[in-house]
């Protein structure tokens, strides 16, 4: 079976009938989506809140109901999301899809936050995925030397000859650091540059990663 399949649809487990939802982004959460989707039409009565145009697309064509961030009243119950890399602390490197802005906003909102990933996501320190940083477009360039000046190689996102845009209208800098031995410090560094809108260091936010293995197995570890 399939790795990111055993995780995603793993994660469906923890859903249950009345609970609100954040719908992450990404090849592994496709798997949950898919699966939430089949429990709709068992009857489930779940709302999901999507983190991009993509998962709102998928979510629509699975059946799910979806409700508008901005209408929320309380924080959801629950949000799956998948990661590029996740630490020994569980900290996690996203944006890899380029909606690290919106998973992080929708993660922050909900009272639980469980990671899908295949085991090769599962790393000894962060770092070696290149970091994804949503910069506002106006001035991207200087926003990009000033990264570099923070201790990485700093590359624009481009998509078909183009800078790739996200779903909120901003450029994404995949910066190369190698290694990021403090991912708490430099989450607070990288937010204070003006141009930055938000980087995809999920510090402290995870309360459980499904890991899936290639044999079909699934491990569950919680946060720290
Ligand atoms: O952060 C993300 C999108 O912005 C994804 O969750 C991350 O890139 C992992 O994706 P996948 O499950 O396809 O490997």
């Amino acid at each position: 079976m399939d790795a990111k399949k055993a995780a995603g649809e793993k994660a469906a487990e923890y859903i249950s009938d009345g609970m609100r939802i954040g719908l992450g982004t990404g090849s592994t959460v496709y798997w949950t989506i898919l699966r939430i989707g089949e429990l709709v039409k068992e009857g489930l009565r779940i709302e999901a809140v999507p983190t991009s145009v993509q998962t709102e697309k998928l979510a629509r064509e699975a059946g799910i109901p979806l409700l508008p961030f901005a209408r929320l009243q309380a924080p959801l119950d629950l949000t799956v999301d998948g990661a590029d890399e996740v630490s020994p602390k569980d900290e996690l490197i996203k944006g890899g899809g380029g909606a690290l802005l919106r998973e992080k906003m929708i993660a922050s909102f909900s009272d639980r936050f469980i990671v899908v990933v295949d085991h090769s996501k599962c790393v000894p320190e962060l770092g070696r995925f290149p970091l994804p940083v949503e910069v506002v477009p106006f001035g991207w360039e200087m926003t990009s030397k000033q990264l570099g000046q923070m201790g990485c190689e700093p590359v624009l996102r481009m998509k078909e000859g183009a800078p790739f845009v996200t779903d909120n209208g901003n450029y994404v800098i995949d910066c190369r650091f190698g290694s990021i031995p403090n991912a708490g410090e430099l989450t607070v560094e990288l937010n204070k540059l003006p141009g930055v809108v938000e980087n995809g260091l999920f510090v402290n936010m995870a309360d459980l990663i499904v890991v899936g293995h290639s044999d079909g197995t699934v491990r569950t570890k919680s946060g720290s």
